[in-house]
């Protein structure tokens, strides 16, 4: 299915509707509202049923949507339904950490190489992955049809490295690097900074001192 012009900030929030729906099958819930997912992710309910509705019609007035078959749904538009895989690029600290993380696979993704370029940490175990060469980019890519690159090396390299897994065939780039990231057009890019969500919480913080 191709859904077109739908909204950054609605995708996120269709990633948390996914989790929220998926957490009321855990608690065995048959059916949900708009306004009890709104409540339970903490966004108003006129805002879950603009973003569901980019998708067409769900659920049936007054009784709200059946949570499996909308967790189903929500799972298919964000192409969680499949596996992708992942190349982890420096692995260091941040790296590892992410390359050592379970909640990954459980959604999708699945971390099929990871690649540094200092001989000290080659050959090094992070779980069942082993850190191998910056060499081994392409025939990683290659051989596992990967489309994800997750940059985790200093600033300094990471446009070069971002550069190297887009010739390689990678086509979306996690950036956790504090660099700004230049790709083509047709290459999704996300930059993750934990310190802008720091941010907020100050701002936050010191609205409420
Ligand atoms: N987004 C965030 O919130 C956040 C948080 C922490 C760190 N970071 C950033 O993530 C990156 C990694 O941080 P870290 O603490 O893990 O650093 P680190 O020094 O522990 O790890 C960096 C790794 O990259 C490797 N490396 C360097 N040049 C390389 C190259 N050309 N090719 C392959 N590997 C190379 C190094 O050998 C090292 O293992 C940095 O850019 C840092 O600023 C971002």
């Amino acid at each position: 299915m191709k859904v077109y012009k739908i909204p950054e900030a609605t995708v996120m929030r269709l990633s948390i509707y996914s989790r929220y729906l998926h957490q009321l099958i855990d608690e065995g819930v048959d059916t949900v509202s708009s306004g009890e997912i709104a409540a339970g992710v903490g966004v108003g309910s006129a805002q879950v049923r603009k973003d569901l509705a980019y998708f067409g019609e769900f659920g049936t007035r007054g009784v709200g949507y059946k949570v499996e078959e909308l967790y189903g749904y929500l799972i298919k538009i964000l192409g969680l339904d499949q596996q992708w895989n992942v190349i982890i690029v420096g692995a260091g600290k941040l790296g590892s950490a992410l390359a050592l993380y379970q909640g990954f696979k459980d959604r999708g993704f699945s971390v099929c190489a990871i690649l540094d370029n200092d001989p000290g940490r080659i050959g090094q175990k992070l779980g069942e992955t082993t850190i191998e060469p910056l060499e081994q980019m392409d025939q990683r890519i290659k051989e596992h049809n990967i489309k994800v690159g997750i940059v985790t090396v200093p600033a300094q390299v990471a446009q070069e490295v971002t550069d190297r897994l887009i010739t390689a065939g990678v086509t979306a780039i996690l950036n956790f690097s504090p660099k700004v990231l230049r790709v083509p057009h047709e290459v999704t890019l996300r930059n993750v900074d934990l310190s802008v969500n720091l941010e907020v919480l100050s701002f936050n913080l010191a609205l409420n001192s």
